[in-house]
């Protein structure tokens, strides 16, 4: 057989492998609107402009007043004005009180705010006391800079930005973010059973769900189809996606058959063969090679095999290469379910988790293996089966939920 696997590395050797080959791109930065920077990676940490609160400000709609005026002034203090929020204040003369919204500031000369419901306002006197006790000093008060002052981290490179991020940057009037521009990647599927007019053709899913999923996971993606094991076909579309992207991921024909030709068409272009075929069910195929710096990633053609690698090899690398600080959440459970891996294969096995008032339960799904397409749909997470660590049941194991987050 072409090309057979005789070097499988070990799955970790393999991330290994690809991590130490992910060239930081944190310094590609570019600027978008803040409305246009959800999903995306921050190129540079960004320091708060002004405190906040920008000044002591009321927590309560109601007055403010100074304490010690209020203590002894058993009829209460003069009304004077109402301030709301946007209004700058006015001084608080000796024996007056101030109508104030929540987020007005507070007027120089108070320092206590209390709730209108918890005073009491005689119409004729215009004088407001406490209905019941006085609230202590600094009632009621947001004091400046109590959250966060002027020169304070809001945001670190390689934070990935969501609504969370969106609304502190926001609250600072920041109108462009500075985030990583983002990988482009070509991803060309191949195989005559593609093309629409084969004696027995297939459709092509692998583009669409890798398209999907990398886009997802904030790159720039073009997709191809070559529909046919013509390798001369395969090597100019393969010469010209590797040209106009970062990087190349490419779908089918990466195996030992007559016309799986992805491997020896990316050498004759020049690659140089980073691994060929990892220890990992399903997914054994994945081959990695890498010209100049720019990778490809020659995932095998079976969907779930392709979908495997892409989620354990290719988005580690993409998030390493575009900054990303974070490391994917896992989430832990008790299986319910016994699996004995191939010895020296790293298994990644589609399971189920759902809630048991207590904790998550991860149960086994029925798989027909590498080729099966609708089990990912059924499954909600991957659980990872290193060799030598069988699955008991009751164990807790953790697993990498297939949403991305
Ligand atoms: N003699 C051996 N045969 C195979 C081996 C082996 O070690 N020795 N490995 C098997 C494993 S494991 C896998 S996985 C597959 C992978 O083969 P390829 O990557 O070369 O993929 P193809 O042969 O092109 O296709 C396999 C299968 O996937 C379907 N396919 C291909 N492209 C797409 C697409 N874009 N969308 C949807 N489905 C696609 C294709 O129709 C085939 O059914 O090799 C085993 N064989
Ligand atoms: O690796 Mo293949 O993915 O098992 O069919």
């Amino acid at each position: 057989m072409r090309n057979s696997f005789t070097g499988l590395v070990d799955y970790p050797t393999a991330l290994q492998l690809v991590l130490a080959c992910a060239g930081k791109r944190s310094d590609q930065a570019e600027n978008v609107p803040l409305s246009h920077s959800n999903g995306r990676i921050a190129a540079q940490d960004v320091l708060a402009v002004s405190d906040r609160p920008v000044a002591d400000i009321s927590a309560m709609d109601g007055y403010a007043f100074a304490h010690s005026a209020m203590a002894a002034a058993p009829a209460g203090l003069r009304v004077v004005g109402q301030k709301v929020a946007g209004d700058m204040p006015s001084v608080l003369k000796m024996g007056e009180a101030q109508g104030i919204l929540t987020g007005a500031r507070i007027p120089p000369g108070a320092d206590c705010v209390m709730a209108g419901e918890r005073m009491q306002l005689d119409p004729q006197t215009e004088c407001v006391r406490p209905l019941h006790a006085l609230a202590e000093q600094g009632a009621n008060i947001r004091r400046k800079g109590e959250e966060f002052t002027r020169g304070t981290c809001l945001i670190r490179r390689g934070q990935a930005l969501d609504w969370r991020h969106i609304a502190l940057l926001a609250s600072q009037n920041v109108q462009q973010v500075a985030v990583v521009r983002p990988l482009r990647i070509a991803v060309v599927a191949n195989g005559a059973e593609l093309a629409a007019d084969a004696p027995d053709a297939r459709a092509d899913s692998n583009t669409p769900m890798l398209a999907a999923l990398l886009a997802s996971a904030g790159a720039e993606v073009e997709t191809h189809v070559v529909s046919s094991d013509d390798a001369d076909q395969l090597r100019a579309v393969l010469c010209s996606a590797w040209e106009h992207s970062d990087m190349l991921v490419t779908t089918g024909g990466i195996s030992v058959g007559d016309t799986d030709n992805v491997l020896d068409v990316l050498k004759e272009l020049g690659a140089g063969v980073l691994f060929r075929g990892v220890k990992i069910r399903p997914g054994k195929p994945l081959s990695i090679l890498e010209q100049d710096g720019k990778l490809a990633f020659c995932l095998p053609g079976n969907p779930g095999a392709s979908a495997v690698c892409a989620l354990v090899f290719l988005l580690p690398y993409l998030r390493s290469v575009m900054g990303d600080a974070h490391a994917p959440v896992l989430i832990s459970g008790t299986v319910d379910f016994e699996l004995v891996p191939a010895c020296d294969t790293t298994h990644f096995v589609p399971v189920f988790c759902q809630s048991d008032g207590l904790g998550w339960r991860i149960s086994l799904l029925p798989t027909v293996g590498a080729s099966d397409i609708i089990v990912l749909t059924r499954a909600n997470a991957l659980l990872r089966v290193d060799p030598h660590a069988p699955v008991i049941a009751g164990q807790t194991r953790w697993v990498l939920p297939l949403h991305i987050n």
